[in-house]
């Protein structure tokens, strides 16, 4: 069952350790199927250099487990409250990568402040509202992803045009179209994360890009006329 999809969400989550997204095994990706009736997604705690595709657990929806012998991954609940809100999200990656989560932790936004940001993200990387201690204790994961839901929802931005979220006093997550993207994506914002305190060590405040230059970036690149890179 869903043969592609395990190897894509497996390979992603590998992916991780190559890229330098994760330490140990902090972190997730997960992928939806064209259907959108299931979830697969990586198991818990396993080292990602054990992971095979064959041990990748398929959820429904709701979250019950249909297929694999090992526990899902313990963000389930958070990835499956955005694939039900967001129809166009087909993968999610959730990373503890140093920087995005210093300002996870910090409980700051990323700001914009070059093209390599404007590139990939439609403005600033802004951070949820903090959980409450009955939202910690009753629903943890599911309330995680009701933050996220909820501080997208405040954007006006496109959830595939501002794919990325700091998850307030935890951590970042991404996503795509894609797993592959999805991680991508997750590269991309832990570079404009490193990129922006470097710049605020530098200049004492951090320098927003002007919006007019913002708003070429996003269109040569995902606008209806965009010319950057090759067409698909
Ligand atoms: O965020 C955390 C821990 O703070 C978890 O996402 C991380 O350790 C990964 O957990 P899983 O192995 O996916 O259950």
């Amino acid at each position: 069952m869903l043969d592609d999809l395990k190897q894509a969400v497996c390979h992603a989550n590998r992916r991780l350790v190559a890229e330098g997204l994760v330490t140990l095994t902090w972190g997730n990706v997960s992928g939806i199927s064209e259907d959108r009736r299931h979830m697969v997604i990586k198991p818990s705690g396993v080292p990602y250099e054990q992971l095979t595709p064959d041990q990748m657990v398929v959820t429904n929806l709701q979250g019950d487990v249909l297929e694999s012998g090992l526990r899902p991954s313990s963000d389930t609940p958070t990835h499956l409250e955005l694939y039900r809100r967001f129809e166009g999200i087909g993968g999610i990656v959730h990373t503890h990568s140093r920087f995005a989560t210093v300002y996870a932790q910090a409980r700051r936004p990323i700001p914009c402040t070059g093209t390599t940001h404007a590139d990939h993200f439609d403005g600033p990387i802004p951070v949820t509202r903090p959980l409450t201690q009955d939202q910690v204790a009753n629903d943890y994961e599911h309330e995680t992803g009701r933050a996220i839901v909820e501080c997208l929802s405040q954007q006006a931005n496109d959830p595939l045009r501002l794919p990325a979220v700091l998850v307030a006093g935890h951590a970042p997550f991404t996503w795509g179209t894609t797993p592959a993207k999805a991680l991508d994506n997750a590269v991309a914002l832990e570079a404009v994360a490193e990129m922006a305190l470097h710049l605020q060590r530098l200049t004492g405040d951090p320098i927003e890009l002007e919006p007019y230059v913002l708003a070429k970036h996003q269109a040569r690149k995902h606008g209806p006329d965009a010319y950057y890179g090759q067409p698909t």
